[in-house]
């Protein structure tokens, strides 16, 4: 069992922050690599996995929070990233980085997507290579949004809704997506480039803003392995580097029209949010509680990510100002609940081969699990077992 991990990130003052706020000094402070306390709201502590402070580099943030979920899901554990924050308190800056900059290797400033991006196909490289060509690696990638409810793929400049299905095999996924191959950080780049780019001229046509939409990059990234036997192991995994909807609470007094949609399906979803992330707390202290990950897209979506199968971090991002200190605490809440929730990731792993292979296999295994153990079913056995099964299905 794997805590969801916290990472908060303090940003530093705004030029605008600077010019209209009377009170200069940090409304939220650091007090460990791990705490904080609002000393205008009773200096109440709060502790987090690790805190990045208004000097924090975009470096720091991949070190502490990307390095480790992209190596994961190279293992075939799902891996989940959100931004969680008010509007302004610094997600895209986190995720992206400054606007405008999608990846450029020796720029400072890009983000958390671009980094993942290099890392990712940095390890690929070795591990292909370490391997002596046995195990190889597919990459696909979709980009989207979420916003009133519906899920736009924003690598098709169509705004065609996509839905949302379920099924055995493949579990909660968007029907219709655009997936596309990425065999390198340059790939990669552009396909985030082209969604964000989309992204801004719906936005614009639609008269909205990107702050009042979910956005979900997904990469789906698939190993083959040959194994001695003749036999290939497939392993999957989800990688979701999602950027949230800001967190403050709408404003519903004079709002009317689509504005009044927007601020109620905001709500609606990162309410859902938190209520399934409440929910999750009393089921993690032993209490029965049904969790309602129907109730909107977004839980729906990447439910796997929230007490499910997957290796999962938050960053929780703030504004350092006074003005801000409302909707902060209200963040640092939002983080500390959620960190107490446990996922139980596994390794997502199938075998492939002809049928004698298959049958071979499965021999195999059961001589060495009599001579081990005497019963009971390996993992090995249990995959082969299922592979010659969907095999001999697949022939009739
Ligand atoms: N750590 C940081 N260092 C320097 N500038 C930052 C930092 N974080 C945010 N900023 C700047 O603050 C501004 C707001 O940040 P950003 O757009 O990332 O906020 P956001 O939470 O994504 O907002 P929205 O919800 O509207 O999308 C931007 O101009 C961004 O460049």
């Amino acid at each position: 069992m794997d805590n969801i991990q916290v990472f908060l990130r303090i940003r530093p003052f705004s030029d605008d922050e600077r010019a209209r706020e009377r009170d200069q000094s940090c409304a939220v402070r650091r007090v460990s690599e791990t705490s904080v306390q609002l000393p205008g709201q009773k200096s109440e502590t709060f502790t987090f996995d690790h805190v990045g402070d208004t000097d924090c580099p975009q470096e720091a943030v991949f070190e502490s929070v990307g390095r480790r979920v992209v190596s994961r899901c190279l293992e075939g554990y799902n891996g989940t990233i959100f931004a969680y924050g008010q509007t302004g308190s610094g997600k895209t800056y986190t995720m992206q980085g400054p606007a405008g900059l999608f990846g450029g290797q020796d720029d400072p400033h890009r983000g958390l997507i671009p980094r993942c991006f290099e890392y990712l196909f940095d390890l690929i490289a070795e591990k292909e290579m370490e391997s002596n060509g046995k195990v190889q690696y597919l990459c696909k990638a979709s980009y989207m949004e979420i916003y009133n409810e519906n899920i736009y793929d924003l690598l098709d400049s169509t705004t065609r809704v996509c839905p949302l299905r379920e099924d055995i095999k493949k579990g909660v996924f968007v029907d219709g997506i655009t997936e596309e191959t990425v065999a390198d950080p340059l790939e990669a780049y552009d396909v985030f480039r082209r969604g964000a780019n989309n992204r801004h001229v719906s936005a614009t046509a639609m008269n909205r803003e990107s702050s009042r939409s979910h956005s979900v990059l997904m990469l789906v990234i698939q190993s083959l392995t040959s194994v001695d036997t003749g036999l290939t192991e497939i392993r999957e995994s989800r990688f979701n580097l999602v950027d949230l909807a800001g967190s403050e609470r709408q404003k519903m007094a004079n709002t009317t029209g689509i504005r009044l949609k927007e601020a109620a399906n905001i709500n609606k979803s990162l309410s859902a949010l938190g209520k399934v992330i409440n929910a999750l707390v009393e089921v993690g202290a032993g209490k029965n509680r049904h969790v309602h990950y129907r109730d909107s897209k977004l839980t729906f979506l990447l439910r796997d990510s929230l007490g499910g199968n997957s290796i999962t971090c938050i960053i929780a991002n703030t504004s350092p100002a006074v003005s801000n200190e409302i909707e902060t605490l209200s963040t640092l809440r939002f983080a500390q609940r959620a960190k107490l929730i446990k996922n139980k990731a596994v390794v997502n792993h199938d075998m492939q081969g002809d049928v004698s292979q298959l049958q071979a296999e499965i021999r195999r295994l059961k001589l060495e699990l009599q001579q081990t153990r005497g019963d009971g079913l390996s993992n090995e056995l249990v995959y082969a077992t299922d592979a010659l099964k969907k095999s001999n299905e697949g022939k009739q």
